[in-house]
């Protein structure tokens, strides 16, 4: 597991960035294309914008496929609409090969279904679509994706995408579930802000139950999933009795 502590939100989304851009150059070299899950919420906003603003020419564009790593019930002009979070901030500035939005507007349990068709039918021949690179985000209480402590998607093993029962929240989220996260060629988690602290230290370093800190599932096959993170989510590192190291700061 690496992680990069940077030091404000400014510099973590100019990281998320170049780490993205890198990465869609190595898959389009190695494979032609880069499929990308992007994370939702509010962190990864700042990335996307640098993205549209700075990378315009960097990025083979046309070759670059956009997914999502989970969908709020909502349709896409909504303002909890993670795609449409994506569409402003990056989606409509570039002329991606092609994007493949969660169907927000539909029952979750029939959204998640198309998706998954969506995904066997893109990935056609993979046992377990293998994303280049999924991006995620790390709530307050540890959940990634849509998938929250102690819900249902936590233990899927089959399906790939579910409508996933949030009581806390009194709705139902559709979310990949870890095994397509975990087959990934990279995962990359922004975290960023003094909220997170804890359950970031809970994640890197604690030996809580994953199910109460889910973020704990994701553990791609093929890679180390790399933690950027801002100053303030890392205030608590290093510092608990549970240190467990197992991960390495890199500058
Ligand atoms: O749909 C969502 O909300 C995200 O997929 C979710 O997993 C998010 O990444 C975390 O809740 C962190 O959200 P912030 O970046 O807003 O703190």
């Amino acid at each position: 597991m690496t992680l990069r502590v940077l030091e404000d939100p400014a510099r973590l989304a100019a990281a998320a960035a170049r780490e993205f851009a890198a990465r869609a150059a190595r898959a389009i070299r190695e494979r032609g294309r880069f499929a990308v899950a992007l994370a939702g919420g509010s962190t990864p906003r700042a990335a996307y914008e640098l993205l549209a603003r700075d990378y315009v020419d960097e990025v083979d564009w046309g070759r670059v496929h956009f997914f999502f790593g989970d969908e709020r019930p909502v349709p896409p002009d909504h303002a909890d609409s993670n795609y449409r979070m994506a569409r402003e901030a990056l989606l409509s500035c570039v002329p991606a090969g092609s994007v493949h939005r969660i169907r927000g507007e539909l029952a979750p349990e029939e959204a998640a279904r198309r998706y998954e068709e969506e995904l066997r039918s893109f990935f056609a021949g993979e046992e377990v679509p293998r994303f280049d690179l999924i991006l995620l985000g790390l709530g307050e209480d540890g959940h990634t994706a849509s998938l929250f402590p102690h819900t249902r998607a936590l233990g899927e093993t089959e399906r790939l995408v579910v409508a996933n029962p949030v009581e806390r929240l009194g709705t139902v989220r559709i979310t990949l579930t870890p095994p397509v996260i975990n087959a990934a060629r990279a995962v990359v988690f922004l975290v960023a802000g003094g909220g997170k602290a804890k359950a970031l230290r809970e994640v890197l370093e604690g030996s809580a139950d994953p199910r109460q800190y889910p973020a704990k599932l994701i553990r791609p096959g093929d890679g180390e999933p790399l933690w950027l993170v801002d100053r303030a989510a890392a205030a608590s590192l290093g510092k608990g009795p549970g240190r467990t190291g197992g991960w390495r700061e890199s500058s």
